[in-house]
């Protein structure tokens, strides 16, 4: 289990995380969701170890590093790496035994190829392929459907599946609610840096309708149109 006690994170004067205490189990994908600057992606940060912060996360299980995958928004690649070159990396820092690699290639990818050529999608591809290859224990996705084509977001979503039955903990976000329908078992709405609600599956309606209506009406009246 991943445990958050009383986190919070202050970028100079602005306080973008608010004493968040969450919990992720085994088997189970939770969905973060909130507006662009809520603080999604400084929580996942905090998480992955490479943002400090204030409060306590733990994990049962030894060393969260060692066995979680992290999916950048935007994934970062060496230049002049190969997207084989790539995972064979990723595999070696798992000390995994030399693998197949074309085999994985799930995303039918241009391997041989520099990673930094490739598109916005293929490096999320490429990324959450190396990731998966690592067969961690815990994900955490950001954004993972943003940018990616339909066929393969069909494919992600499968994967999600069959990772929550492999006992994995996911934490992904993402700005499409039908997706989060189909794939998490919690939603968690961050608003201004606090969770605002957590919520099983039976609520995730109450969570899209507070989200839409968050002062639209104000804002487009503030707008003035004639
Ligand atoms: N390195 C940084 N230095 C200063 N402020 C930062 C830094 N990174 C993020 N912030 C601020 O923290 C807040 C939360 O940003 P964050 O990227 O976590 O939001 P998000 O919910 O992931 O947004 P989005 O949906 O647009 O990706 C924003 O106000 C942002 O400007």
């Amino acid at each position: 289990m991943i445990s958050i006690k009383s986190l919070s994170k202050n970028y100079n004067d602005n306080e973008v995380l608010k004493d968040i205490n969450l919990s992720f189990n085994p088997g189970e994908i939770h969905g973060i969701v909130g507006e662009n600057g809520a603080g999604k992606t400084t929580l996942f940060k905090a998480i992955a170890g490479i943002e400090s912060f204030e409060g306590v996360i733990g994990y049962s299980k030894g060393n969260l590093k060692n066995v979680m995958g992290f999916l950048q928004t935007d994934p970062y690649f060496l230049s002049k790496i190969t997207g084989k070159e790539y995972l064979r990396l990723l595999c070696k820092a798992r000390s995994q035994k030399e693998i197949a690699i074309s085999e994985k290639n799930i995303f039918d990818l241009p391997l041989d190829q520099y990673a930094e050529t490739y598109s916005t999608g293929m490096q999320k591809k490429l990324a959450l392929t190396g990731i998966l290859m690592q067969k961690n224990d815990v994900y955490i996705l950001d954004e993972p459907f943003n940018g990616v084509d339909i066929h393969s977001n069909t494919i992600i979503n499968q994967i999600l599946l069959k990772l929550k039955e492999l006992n994995k903990i996911i934490i992904l976000s993402s700005h499409i609610f039908s997706t989060l329908y189909d794939t998490c078992d919690y939603l968690h709405y961050l608003k201004n840096g606090s969770i605002l609600r957590s919520a099983d599956k039976s609520e995730f309606q109450t969570i899209e309708k507070e989200m839409q209506g968050a002062g639209i009406q104000y804002k487009i009246d503030k707008l003035n149109l004639k």
